[in-house]
């Protein structure tokens, strides 16, 4: 099945607790949209929107399962990552890092166990080149930038963290995947050249809150009126 994503464009569909499409079936149409667009894969959130994508898409699913936000909030222990694979998703995604897990078990005895018990893929959420190479000892068979800025280890850049992917480019033998404020297509172009395997773009396509933030603060935003000489300050 991996074979399928390289070099092609993976769909975040998430929406946060307490906004409007919070809501499997909202989930489930902007996946179908998604696909439609070109997607090869969704990356999606939650046992329910899992389930419903899974009900409306025929590409494969990558499934986490968020706790909370702070600390290891991705699919953070194996009974979550069992939950995701049963919702069924095709791969489940889980916290990359080296940080201790609420479970006690270390990421490669979560990795071992999912491999025994199902046949799903795991990608390893990462925030540094150490969580990354660490995952691939521990067994992942997908790295993911995804945590890069959302850990102590990297600052949080604007956009994507191309310099954290062009160093793994080279380190890594699994596939990578950057995932992480890619805001263009420009920019998902840019982390394929960098050498990612696949990109993965959730905000700036499924989250219109945030997009129309983004348009609001160009066009209100005093200095971008003073940029602009036809605007009186
Ligand atoms: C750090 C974290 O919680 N990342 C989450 C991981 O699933 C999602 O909230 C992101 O939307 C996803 O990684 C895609 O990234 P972006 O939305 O920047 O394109």
């Amino acid at each position: 099945m991996l074979h399928t994503l390289r070099g092609r464009l993976v769909v975040s569909c998430q929406a946060y607790p307490g906004e409007p499409l919070r809501d499997p079936d909202s989930m489930a149409r902007i996946a179908e949209s998604a696909v439609i667009g070109g997607a090869a894969a969704i990356r999606s959130q939650g046992l329910d929107d899992i389930r419903a994508i899974a009900r409306r898409v025929t590409v494969p699913q990558i499934g986490l399962w968020k706790v909370g936000s702070d600390g290891v909030f991705i699919t953070p222990t194996l009974e979550h990552a069992l939950a995701v694979v049963d919702a069924g998703a095709d791969v489940v995604a889980i916290d990359g890092t080296r940080r201790a897990r609420p479970d006690g078990l270390t990421l490669e005895q979560t990795i071992r166990e999912l491999k025994q018990r199902t046949d799903v893929l795991v990608m390893a959420d990462a925030g540094s080149v150490d969580d990354a190479v660490a995952a691939e000892d521990a067994g992942a068979d997908i790295v993911g930038t995804t945590l890069s800025g959302y850990t102590e280890e990297r600052p949080r850049t604007s956009g994507p963290d191309l310099d954290l992917v062009h160093a793994l480019s080279t380190r890594l033998t699994v596939p990578l995947f950057a995932e992480g404020r890619i805001h263009t297509p420009a920019e998902a172009r840019a982390a394929l050249d960098a050498g990612a395997y696949s990109v993965v773009v959730g905000t700036a396509i499924t989250h219109p809150t945030s997009i129309t933030s983004w348009f609001v603060d160009a066009i209100e935003r005093e200095d971008a009126r003073a940029a602009d000489g036809r605007l009186p300050r």
